[in-house]
């Protein structure tokens, strides 16, 4: 199936002459627009807004509960089980209900990058969230649904790993900070279905916030500096309603295709608990600034979730939407981190997968001579 290619601001679709050719283009799966549109809408559109809206003061402060309070392992030296709680996005498992050890956080003084967390405990934490979304029916096949659920982890995955890859710690001695390429190949475009979850990723949240538009453009963004918050507002608006993006990705993923069989309402369930359980393993993260991230972004992908399928009535879904300011703030910081990702692909992909397999051919053939 393919949609009408949108020539976009006269530059979509070509291809970069460096390269030849692009590796991945047409329709991203289960989405509704094309490779080429999404580069050429992020590199010109999305990303400048939204590195310019997550600075604002209202979106930079992130509330969070910082402590580990894992409740999976309790025989972990530092976690402790956690006594249940009442929350209302029933994707999320809510951390609000505990004011007292709740922390604000400036996320521009906490980037997103190396930390050095690796090894048996981040690889637990992976294997547990994957393991949540991998049951699958008795006939051995993901259904639509939960391949979905695979492929928002899987892409967020990719993205923690491309920020991982884009801002890493080359000489620890110097303190020399950098991009590490190899990295970057060797998680992430050496599998290009992660490349594709990921960009798959980028357009779910994409079309949530896009859905949740009039909500988001009409709340209040309130930090008390006015003249900040109209900015916030004016790049709120920028976003949600932007021309460009209207006009080439209009519908960036349709969710109306899915919980249409009989046993819809039943697979929501079952797939709200598996959310949850992964949005309750964050607090399992044993690095604190992996965890913050890890936080926010499960969040921002709860917050898509809720968007996309707590109210049944398009027509209604600004009037009974509720989202929390923790919840906005999460979902936009998340979407710039999948936009910073999205492009990151675009513009380093094809020379970091040369400069990798030029490597590996070189080291293939002195080995075998
Ligand atoms: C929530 C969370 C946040 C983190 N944040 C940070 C951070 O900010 N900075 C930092 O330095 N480290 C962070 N880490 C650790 C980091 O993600 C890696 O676990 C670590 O760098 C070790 O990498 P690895 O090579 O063992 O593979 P991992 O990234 O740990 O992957 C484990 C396994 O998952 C599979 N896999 C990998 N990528 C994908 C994908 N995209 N789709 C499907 N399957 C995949 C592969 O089989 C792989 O072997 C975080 C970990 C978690 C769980």
């Amino acid at each position: 199936r393919n949609s009408p290619r949108s020539p976009l601001f006269g530059i979509t679709n070509k291809l970069c002459p460096c390269t030849g050719s692009r590796k991945y283009t047409g329709i991203v799966e289960d989405c509704c627009c094309e490779y080429e549109t999404v580069d050429a809408l992020n590199k010109e559109v999305l990303h400048p807004i939204l590195q310019e809206l997550v600075t604002t003061p209202f979106f930079r402060y992130f509330r969070v509960k910082l402590w580990c309070d894992c409740p999976f392992w309790p025989d972990d030296g530092m976690c402790h089980l956690r006594d249940c709680s009442v929350f209302d996005n029933p994707w999320t498992y809510d951390d609000e209900t505990d004011n007292a050890e709740m922390t604000y956080v400036n996320l521009q003084l906490n980037p997103e990058r190396y930390t050095g967390y690796a090894g048996p405990s981040a690889r637990r934490i992976w294997e547990a969230i994957y393991a949540e979304n991998c049951p699958k029916d008795p006939s051995g096949e993901f259904c639509q649904e939960k391949r979905v659920l695979y492929k928002l982890i899987s892409g967020l995955h990719s993205s923690i790993s491309i920020h991982i890859a884009s801002d890493y710690l080359l000489d620890e001695a110097n303190n020399l900070w950098g991009e590490n390429l190899e990295l970057f190949y060797d998680r992430v475009l050496r599998h290009p279905e992660r490349v594709r979850n990921l960009y798959f990723t980028f357009l779910f949240v994409l079309r949530a916030v896009t859905k949740a538009a009039d909500y988001l453009e009409q709340a209040e963004y309130n930090t008390g500096n006015m003249e900040e918050d109209l900015k916030t507002q004016s790049l709120v608006r920028q976003l949600v309603y932007n021309p460009q993006l209207q006009i080439a990705c209009p519908l960036p993923f349709d969710e109306a295709k899915l919980w249409q069989g009989e046993s819809g309402p039943e697979l929501k369930q079952q797939i709200q608990r598996q959310f949850r359980n992964i949005s309750a393993l964050m607090d399992c993260v044993g690095c604190e600034k992996c965890r913050l991230w890890g936080k926010l972004q499960v969040l921002g992908l709860g917050t898509a979730l809720k968007i996309l399928f707590s109210v049944d009535n398009d027509n209604l879904i600004n009037q009974q939407l509720q989202l929390h300011r923790n919840e906005v703030i999460a979902l936009a910081n998340l979407l710039n981190r999948l936009s910073e990702s999205v492009k990151f692909v675009h513009e380093k992909g094809p020379y970091a997968e040369r400069i990798m397999e030029k490597k590996i051919s070189s080291y293939t053939s002195k080995s075998s001579s």
